[in-house]
């Protein structure tokens, strides 16, 4: 920790924690993708009475997602940060990060798919 900064208390390392969680909402469009995403995909999970164990797996790979897309921001800026100008490692480093996010991404989808899948093609008569 630099001489600049005392420790802060558990509180305000919170209140530092939340105000990064704004940081992503107001300036990463695609963190509020995700989190739009997120809450069209419960409110779905809500009308499907899903199972616990299911809703345990849901909330899971939504926090994967979050959380994978706001170290990527933090990479990003951290990356700027270090190298302001054009470097192929700097490049290497966010594309790297970002495909840690689509990998989750992914998966998220294929969570989608499973859970999701049977009980949407048994609403629309095809299971
Ligand atoms: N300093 C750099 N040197 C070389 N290539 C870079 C550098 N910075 C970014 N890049 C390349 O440009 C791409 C986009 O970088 P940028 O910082 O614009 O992220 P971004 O696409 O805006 O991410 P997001 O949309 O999530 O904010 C990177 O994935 C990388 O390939």
């Amino acid at each position: 920790m630099g001489q600049y900064h005392k420790k802060p208390s558990n509180w305000e390392s919170f209140g530092d924690a939340f105000q990064g969680i704004l940081y992503n909402c107001k300036t990463q469009r695609h963190f509020r993708f995700h989190v739009f995403t997120a809450a069209l995909v419960l409110l779905i999970a809500v009308w499907l009475r899903l199972e616990r164990w299911e809703w345990v797996v849901l909330l899971l790979t939504i926090g994967s997602v979050m959380a994978a897309e706001a170290f990527n921001t933090a990479v990003e800026i951290a990356v700027d940060l270090a190298e302001p100008d054009f470097n192929p490692q700097a490049g290497l480093a966010k594309d790297v990060a970002a495909g840690a996010v689509l990998i989750t991404a992914i998966i998220a989808v294929a969570v989608g798919v499973v859970i999701f899948g049977p009980r949407l093609a048994g609403l629309l008569g095809l299971g």
